[in-house]
This record gives structure tokens, sequence and C-alpha cells, in this order.
């Protein structure tokens, strides 16, 4: 028997293995099969879940390493909610205080993370490095005819939407859009399509739709590669605000607290400029344990969850009130 994490940052939930504690760590294959079965929102009788998330030893100089598997069994290289889960795992693990930096290892760099001022009571949160950032087509893995894509129309997207591309390093294109259209079925739409066969994004791209409530202000609600609709995407809402601050507030929006809403609840973001130019952002976010799942790994890639013992942390709830504030403080 094994034991797993339920998380989640902002209701985008995952599992959460610590492979360095397996007597066998999984083959690449495994992974896959386990992300699949297990995230089945159908199929595992814990609900299922948008992702699994691999802690294994970092090779880098980091505390750990962290692996994002998508509930279709593909690998994203990075995961801006989870990190925050992965964060408070390792600081626990540890024995860290709260305002110790440490680095996780990820696909394309090291990140920074730190514990931040808890949400609300029983909601804690981390504070994690969103980065490397690029606009280039190549690393977009985006194929129209156009080096970067800053708020354009692209007719063969939509006839009316201005689009904007970016690597944070997982590949986004948003576009800031008015109420109605971001509660409607347009977002669902273009995601499905560019995330099939299609000749503009061919490995998939993360699709979030962003409407500008004040300002500090957004709401981002986005379609997840491999994954599809979501109630948050940590690296989403770290790219529009990234946005927001280029070209809607200028200098001023830089170093500045930006309230992210989401479905899911909320987050805050900062977002910061180096010396050399280059942008990063801070996500500043929950970081809950929903409870620990104790379960046989070979049953579960089979997609058989009898003997799994889920173990209630009692935070949930405490998120649900936290959640529910924040949609009143919205209406
Ligand atoms: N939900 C994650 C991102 C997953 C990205 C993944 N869907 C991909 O790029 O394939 C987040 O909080 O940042």
């Amino acid at each position: 028997m094994v034991k797993l994490l339920k998380v989640h940052g902002s209701g985008n939930d995952f599992f959460l293995l610590d492979q360095t504690k397996l007597s066998e760590p999984l083959n690449e294959k495994e992974i896959r099969t386990l992300a699949q079965q297990m995230c089945d929102r159908k199929k595992g009788t814990t609900g299922g879940a948008d992702g699994l998330l691999l802690v294994t030893k970092s090779n880098k100089g980091a505390l750990a390493r962290m692996r994002v598997i998508n509930a279709d069994g593909s690998e994203a290289s990075m995961c801006g909610n989870g990190l925050r889960t992965v964060a408070r795992y390792l600081a626990e693990k540890n024995s860290l205080t709260n305002d110790e930096t440490f680095q996780v290892e990820t696909m394309q760099a090291n990140l920074q993370v730190k514990g931040a001022k808890q949400f609300a009571d029983q909601v804690p949160a981390f504070d994690v490095e969103i980065s490397p950032v690029s606009f280039q087509a190549a690393d977009i893995g985006m194929h129209l005819d156009h080096a970067e894509l800053q708020d354009t129309i692209i007719p063969e997207l939509s006839p009316s939407l201005k689009f904007s591309a970016v690597a944070v390093p997982n590949p986004h294109l948003i576009a800031f859009v008015d109420h109605a259209t971001l509660a409607g079925d347009q977002l669902v739409e273009l995601g499905a399509r560019l995330n099939s066969a299609n000749p503009y994004f061919p490995d998939g791209v993360n699709v979030s739709f962003v409407e500008i409530l004040a300002e500090n202000e957004i709401f981002v609600r986005t379609y997840e590669r491999g994954v599809g609709l979501t109630n948050a995407c940590g690296t989403a809402m770290s790219a529009s605000s990234l946005l927001y601050v280029m070209q809607v507030l200028g200098q001023r929006g830089l170093e500045k607290e930006l309230r992210v809403n989401n479905p899911g609840g909320m987050v805050k973001t900062v977002v910061h400029q180096r010396e050399n130019g280059e942008y990063w952002i801070s996500l500043i976010g929950n970081a809950t344990f929903v409870a620990e799942v104790t379960l046989n790994l070979k049953e579960a890639m089979q997609g058989n969850f009898a003997s799994l013992v889920w173990q209630d942390s009692g935070e949930q709830a405490a998120y649900l009130g936290f959640a529910a504030a924040v949609e009143q403080t919205n209406k």
C-alpha cells in the first residue's frame, strides 16, 4: 500500500505521489497509466483529478524535483497551482519554517518557492516563481504567420477576438474579453479545436479568456491542454497577469499585487522584470491538502480502487468557506 495526497490550488486538483518513498520507482508507462486511471472523473472512486504531481529526487541542486502529468497522461513542463502544493509538501517533509525560501526543480528551471500568509484560517498559502517567459512562436509551439503574437486578430481562430501567446513555459493563448464572452461557449469550442489535430498548435495549447474587473483585478477562465476546462490554471493566471501589465497597466503594473479570480477561487500575482528585461511572475495562493489516500498502486493502474482508503484532512471545508467569501465579494 502507498500513501498519496489529494491536493488542490484554486480547485485545480491533483494526486501528489512522492516517488522517493517507493521501493521501486514507477516507469514512464506506469506513470502515464496511473495518471489516466486516477484522474478519470467518472471511473475513479475518488472523483478523479486534473493531473498527477510526482515528487522525485533533484539532480540540479534543488530540494526536490516536480513532474506534472496531465489527466490524459501527457507531461506538462510546469504547473503553478500544483507547485504550491508540492512546495508545502516539501516544506513540511523537511520541517522548514514558513518564510524559508527553497528551490524546486521543474522541467525547464529550478524555481524559488516559499510560504505565504494564509488566505484564511486553515487555508495555507504558498508563493511560487513562474518562469522562464518566452514570446517566441517556437517556444509556444505556435504555427501561425507570426514570430510573436500580441493582441492580434487571427481570422483562423476567431473573426473578432484579439489573441496573445506566451510560454511560461507552458504554452498559453490568451484573449481579453467581455463578460458574456468569458462565460459563453467559445472558450470550450476553441480549446477543444486547438487541442485536437490542428495546424496552428499541433502539440496543443492552454487557452484562456480574461476579463478585466478593476485596475488591480482580473478574472481568468482556462481550457487546459491535456485536461479540458479546469477550475483554475496557475501558469495561465500568471501569463494573463503578465499580459495585463504589458498591454494595459504598463510600468506602473510592475511589482504590484494583482488579484486574479478564477472559477475555483482567487490567487494573487506580482509581475517582475529582471535587469536584463526578462519577466517572471510570483503566484501566491492556497495549497490545500484535501485528504491522505492509501492505495495499492498495481490495482490503481488497472482502474481498481476497491482497497483505497480516503482520510479527509478537514481542510476542504475551510477552503470552501474561503471560496464562497471570494464569490460574495465578486458579486
Ligand atoms: N494547471 C497547471 C498547468 C498545467 C498545464 C498543462 N495543462 C499543459 O500545459 O499541458 C497550472 O496550474 O499551472
